[in-house]
């Protein structure tokens, strides 16, 4: 019996396909797993008539042990016996070959088609705007990378040779069986009905215990990312309850426990009645087929025969019965492979954008409305973990904010919490598309830029600047892979952080972020104006972090952030009465309006707006 059609893989066949009953399989989808799989066709074509072929020898061996049988009991000649013996052990050496080969052949189809959909998915998931990450779950979206391009490729390596050679074979045997005794061949087959409705039900029933288990360990594991994290870790020691979170810990594990011995049970029972129905079966055409010979209807032969292509038949008629389901269950995957290459990036360099002119840049924000887009225009309700998007678009939040950075010049935004700050801040670098209006670097619409162009024109320092977990020479390259150690330093001898990461043990190799070195908030936002630095753009866009920090760490930053701004067109979220003070030009926004601008004097002294953040805001840092 081939791996294929072992009861395991028959039982596990079965399950797989419960979950897909009701789902019909779509045209188009069809004609584009098609396309996907067009270009391993010859593969494709040699692999499945190996798979024939296969099938073929394998009702061959019945029949020349039949012959050796017949043979013996004829009185022929010791030769015959031994060719038939040769021939017996060729086929079986064909077969063995033809099996390695078809295994080669269907991982390198297999394999090959999970690249090809891993790296369609990942370069299409990187285009997606910034909108689309702030909505989806990053953990459901690694699934689809994983989970589904995986089940898309069970369908071509398992799935379709499964069909393919279990049909023929099924064919061919009860062919042959037909035609050795139709009526062994009817009464051997009537067993079959007794064993595969149950089976079914029972596949019903191992999906849904299975459904409930993963969906107990991905709760599991989510309890144990929050909680096991630094802050989730803090916060229940703080405030939590650990006992009732142990308590519900322990149950679902408990559950989890249950599930394993009932499917365990389950499969057991699946895989003795289908090894059982196979030995009643067999045990009949022994007692009929026996009888038959001794009445001199039948060979002794034909008996062996028939008995050994018996037991080739019930595995592939139980897999053919769930092929449908088996199809349907690798369709939805390709669906939901197919569902994120078919969003479509809200944000696209358009065709014959060109690079923004050199030289010294302005910036001009020209009539600019915006309303963030809804979640329908922007991602997946799979991906978001709802039922349904939320289709409101987003309101309006900047109502026709209109102001110019001359080259050179430094620009700062304040403005209450709210006001529209940040969405200004991001319009710049296209991270969004204005909703009308313009935004222009150096006269150019950002719409009509390459996004190259873009990137190496436009740096950003956020609040929270996000540094990978690498080390820090492959966080400040990103921007700049050859830049060398002495650019490097430069840049970190400018941002204030020379000294800093002259005293850790593995300077430069030291490896931040997410669970390296912990950096304080004043030595990351520096890392990042290092980075900033490096890149040398010629427009910044600076959000001034609001966090308090020592009077040592604020000087080093507004340090590394004057050399940000020195000589670039500069738009800063200021935060710093310093920083405001030496704008040529503060914006004050509020409600996404600029309400009034001028600079520091004029503004204060004219008693408005600006005034009132003065006092609130700011007037406390007057030394
Ligand atoms: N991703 C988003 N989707 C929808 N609405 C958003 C999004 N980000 C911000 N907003 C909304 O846009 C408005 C302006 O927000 P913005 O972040 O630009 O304010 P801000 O002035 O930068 O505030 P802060 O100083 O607190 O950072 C707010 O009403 C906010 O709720």
């Amino acid at each position: 019996m081939s791996m294929q059609n072992s009861p395991y893989m028959v039982l596990w066949r079965t399950v797989q396909g419960q979950d897909v009953k009701d789902r019909r399989i779509n045209r188009e989808t069809l004609r584009r797993i098609v396309t996907f799989a067009r270009p391993h066709r010859s593969l494709l074509t040699v692999f499945l008539v190996i798979s024939v072929l296969t099938a073929l020898l394998g009702v061959v061996t019945p029949i020349l042990a039949g012959d050796v049988v017949n043979a013996i009991t004829g009185g022929d000649e010791v030769s015959v016996v031994v060719w038939l013996a040769v021939a017996i052990a060729a086929v079986a050496v064909v077969d063995a070959a033809l099996g390695i080969l078809n295994r080669w052949l269907s991982s390198r189809i297999g394999e090959g088609l999970i690249l090809d959909l891993r790296t369609a998915v990942y370069e299409h998931v990187q285009r997606m705007p910034i909108a689309f990450f702030t909505r989806t779950r990053t953990g459901a979206l690694v699934s689809r990378l994983n989970n589904d391009v995986i089940g898309a490729q069970r369908a071509f390596s398992n799935t379709l040779s499964g069909v393919v050679s279990n049909i023929v074979s099924l064919l061919l045997t009860v062919v042959v069986m037909v035609t050795i005794s139709w009526q062994v061949t009817a009464l051997s087959m009537l067993l079959l009905p007794i064993f595969l409705v149950p089976a079914r039900a029972m596949g019903g029933r191992l999906a849904r215990l299975q459904r409930e288990a993963a969906q107990h360990n991905a709760s599991m594991s989510t309890q144990m990312t929050e909680r096991f994290s630094a802050g989730g870790a803090t916060l229940v020691k703080l405030f939590g309850r650990p006992e009732t979170e142990s308590a519900e810990f322990a149950r679902r594990a408990g559950r989890v426990r249950d599930i394993g011995v009932r499917v365990a049970m389950l499969q057991t029972v699946f895989v003795t009645a289908l090894t059982l129905v196979s030995a009643l079966a067999l045990a009949l055409v022994y007692g009929l087929g026996g009888a038959q010979a001794i009445l001199g209807n039948l060979d002794a032969g034909d008996v062996v025969t028939l008995a050994l292509l018996l037991t080739r038949l019930y595995a592939p008629l139980t897999m053919l019965a769930n092929a449908r389901m088996d199809i349907m269950s690798a369709v939805v995957s390709f669906e939901r492979v197919f569902e994120i290459l078919d969003l479509v990036p809200l944000i696209q360099e358009r065709p014959g954008a060109r690079a923004l002119p050199p030289g010294p840049a302005s910036l001009e924000f020209d009539d600019v409305r915006f309303a963030y887009p809804s979640a329908e225009e922007v991602s997946l309700a799979s991906l978001e973990d709802v039922a349904v998007l939320d289709s409101r678009g987003g309101e309006e939040v900047l109502h026709g904010v209109s102001f110019t950075v001359l080259p050179g010049q430094t620009v700062a935004l304040v403005g209450s919490s709210g006001a529209g700050k940040s969405t200004i801040a991001q319009l710049v670098a296209r991270l969004y598309d204005v909703t009308s209006g313009a935004v222009r670097i150096g006269g150019t619409d950002v719409r009509d830029a390459t996004f190259a162009s873009l990137r190496e024109t436009i740096g950003m320092v956020t609040q929270d600047g996000h540094l990978f977990h690498e080390s820090i020479r492959e966080n400040l390259t990103l921007v700049r892979p050859e830049a060398t150690d002495e650019q490097l330093w430069d840049a970190l001898t400018r941002a204030r952080m020379e000294h800093v990461i002259r005293a850790l043990p593995d300077g430069l190799d030291t490896v931040v972020g997410e669970r390296g070195y912990r950096l304080s908030g004043g030595e990351r936002q520096r890392l990042t104006i290092a980075r900033l630095l490096l890149a040398a753009p010629r427009v910044v866009i600076l959000d001034e972090a609001t966090s308090a920090l020592d009077s040592t760490n604020e000087a080093y930053v507004q340090a590394a952030l004057g050399e940000a701004m020195e000589g670039r067109t500069a738009l800063v979220i200021a935060h710093r009465l310093s920083t405001i003070r030496s704008a040529d030009q503060i914006l004050v926004v509020e409600g996404g309006r600029i309400v009034e601008r001028g600079r520091h004097a004029e503004l204060l002294a004219s008693g408005g707006r600006y005034a009132e953040l003065y006092e609130t805001q700011f007037a406390d840092q007057e030394v």
